[in-house]
């Protein structure tokens, strides 16, 4: 019973009980499947949790560090209030233009600003559009701490940073990874340990996703 199978299903039922079918949000996927970018943006659940976390915090300046095809900025710059925006970074130029299109059919293209480079390159240069109220960190799990760190200098009290992608079926534990991505997730979490400015949490998730989880920190 208790199979990934299952688990699957049940965010089926989720999806069905509390996201009202959106045919924009389909046609975005359709979009980004037609461009060939890989399916790792995260899960209708996954989106309506971001969005809920911007109402939550009443957010205005969201930060995204990681557009794709842009499905979790949607999610979230629809949340903003009209004065509200948000800027993603994105590495890759054909990821970010196919985003840019997906954000004109979602309507939500004036709220949003699509920063092309590597994001480590780019968080110096986005003094000026601080403090965030909500940022969330979901690229190349490598480079998570430096990311956290950056982050933290564009933050005020109370900023949430929400970072996906923690668990990686369970390949967290493995000290002995050779896989950079393993090793950056794990490097994050020693700087969060006792971080003096960061009060940190991480919660697992299943689903059309597979095993995995987020790390969710709030700002002293
Ligand atoms: C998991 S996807 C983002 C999914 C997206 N947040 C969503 O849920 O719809 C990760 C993205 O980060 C981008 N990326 C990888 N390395 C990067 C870097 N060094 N700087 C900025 N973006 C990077 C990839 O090109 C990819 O588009
Ligand atoms: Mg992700």
């Amino acid at each position: 019973m208790s199979s990934l199978e299952t688990w699957k299903k049940v965010d089926d039922y989720f999806v069905d009980q509390l996201i009202p079918e959106d045919p924009v949000m389909n046609q975005i996927l359709q979009a980004n499947k037609k461009a060939n970018l890989p399916s790792i943006d995260v899960s209708a659940t996954q989106g309506k949790l971001l969005q809920l976390f911007v109402k939550m915090k009443g957010a205005k300046n969201v930060l995204e560090i990681g557009t794709l095809g842009g499905y979790s900025s949607i999610w979230m710059a629809k949340a903003l209030p009209a004065e509200g925006h948000l800027t993603t970074l994105e590495f890759s130029p054909k990821h970010a233009e196919v985003a840019s299109k997906n954000m004109e059919t979602a309507g939500v293209k004036d709220k949003i600003e699509i920063i092309v480079g590597p994001a480590a390159e780019s968080l110096p240069t986005l003094e000026g559009r601080e403090p965030f109220d909500f940022v969330f960190i979901d690229a190349d799990k490598n480079n998570n701490p430096r990311y956290i760190k950056e982050a933290l200098k564009l933050s005020k009290s109370g900023t949430t940073i929400l970072v996906d992608n923690v668990v990686r079926d369970g390949k967290l534990l493995d000290e002995e990874s050779n896989d950079p991505s393993i090793n950056g997730i794990r490097e994050m979490f020693d700087l969060l340990k006792d971080h003096p400015r960061l009060d940190s949490t991480a919660f697992q998730t299943v689903g059309s996703k597979g095993y995995d989880g987020f790390v969710l920190a709030v700002v002293q």
